[in-house]
């Protein structure tokens, strides 16, 4: 069995983390192939030896490899993506980070979660992706990396006055929003920024997307749910020449009245879902709804 294994920062509790999942492994005669900056980082502190085969963005992984854990929070999840791409690769998220909504497996007890690993007892959580084209094109955005799991959003640049997005659903005329922005989530997304902007929570399978502007003015304007094979359409218009497109934390800017095409990729992500850490106990446990002390 090979592994890859990523994360983006060290820290103090890395250490741990590293030494459970080096020796757990090495115990079971795992392969393991380390990200080349990640593995620089270890290698510095001397958590571990440059014995390892390397990975990077430019050498994408093949079906050879079982999964790739992340070690890091929901932001090195979204960075994980970038790197098994279109592979088919599942991942696998040890929550280093704060929230980890999207790594389920706490850092405790990592023996126990990696025996399910080894036992290959674990279900596969597919996550639709969006991706963009942009008329006239936009090469910061169509690139190796035009796809976003959590959300495409558009918002105001170098202004605090808002902008309009005219928004087409299927080229049938939906809104023109005047707003801070419009979110554009998929399921993954809807508790991330969407939910933050009063979209509503879709589990992850769900075949919708949302549309979730971020504080409108027109004021009546709610989150939408749609199917997910719509095709999106948007126009911005505003006072600067310019606004701001991301793709989940990556941005770019985008000049007026050019048009962008969303829609869901070809292709999924597969996230690994450990037996017990479902996606609804990490609701319930993760946006804290078991806190509230009436019942
Ligand atoms: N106001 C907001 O809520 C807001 C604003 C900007 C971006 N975001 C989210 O942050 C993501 C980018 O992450 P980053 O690490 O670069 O930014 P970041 O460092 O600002 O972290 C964003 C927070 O959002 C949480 N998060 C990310 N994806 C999530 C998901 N699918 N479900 C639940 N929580 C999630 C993370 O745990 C983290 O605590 C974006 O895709 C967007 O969803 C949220
Ligand atoms: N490999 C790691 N080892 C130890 N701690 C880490 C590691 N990766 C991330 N962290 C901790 O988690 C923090 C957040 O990481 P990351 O950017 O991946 O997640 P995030 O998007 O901020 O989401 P979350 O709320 O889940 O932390 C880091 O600042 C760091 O404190």
């Amino acid at each position: 069995m090979k592994i890859a294994i990523y994360g983006q920062y060290y820290q103090n509790s890395t250490e741990p983390i590293i030494k459970d999942i080096f020796s757990f492994f090495k115990t079971n005669n795992v392969e393991m192939v380390i990200e080349e900056n990640f593995l620089e980082m270890l290698h510095e502190k001397q958590l571990v030896k440059k014995e390892y085969e390397t990975f990077s963005v430019s050498t994408s992984l093949d079906n050879s490899y079982e999964m790739l854990i992340s070690i890091g929070g929901d932001g090195t999840i979204l960075r994980a993506a970038t790197l098994v791409r279109n592979s088919g690769i599942p991942i696998l998220g040890i929550n280093a980070g704060r929230l980890g909504f999207l790594a389920t497996v706490p850092k405790e007890s990592i023996d126990n979660f990696l025996q399910f690993v080894i036992d290959k007892n674990y279900t596969i959580s597919e996550r639709t992706l969006l991706s963009i084209t942009c008329a006239p094109k936009n090469d910061a955005i169509e690139n190796d990396l035009n796809f976003a799991m959590n959300e495409v959003t558009v918002s105001r640049k170098d202004t605090t006055s808002m902008i309009t997005v005219d928004t087409y659903l299927n080229n049938e005329y939906l809104n023109s929003y005047w707003a801070d922005g419009l979110i554009i989530s998929t399921p993954t997304g809807s508790t991330g920024y969407s939910l933050s902007c009063g979209g509503p929570i879709l589990t992850p399978n769900v075949e919708s997307l949302v549309i979730t502007p971020i504080a409108p003015h027109n004021l009546n304007a709610r989150p939408l749910v749609i199917p997910d094979n719509t095709e999106i359409k948007l126009r911005v218009s505003g006072r600067e020449d310019q606004y701001l497109i991301s793709l989940d934390s990556r941005i770019a800017s985008v000049r007026n009245e050019s048009v962008l095409t969303i829609s869901k990729t070809d292709f999924k992500i597969k996230m690994i879902e450990i037996p017990g850490e479902t996606f609804l106990k990490t609701l319930r446990n993760k946006l804290l709804w078991g806190e509230d002390k009436r019942n």
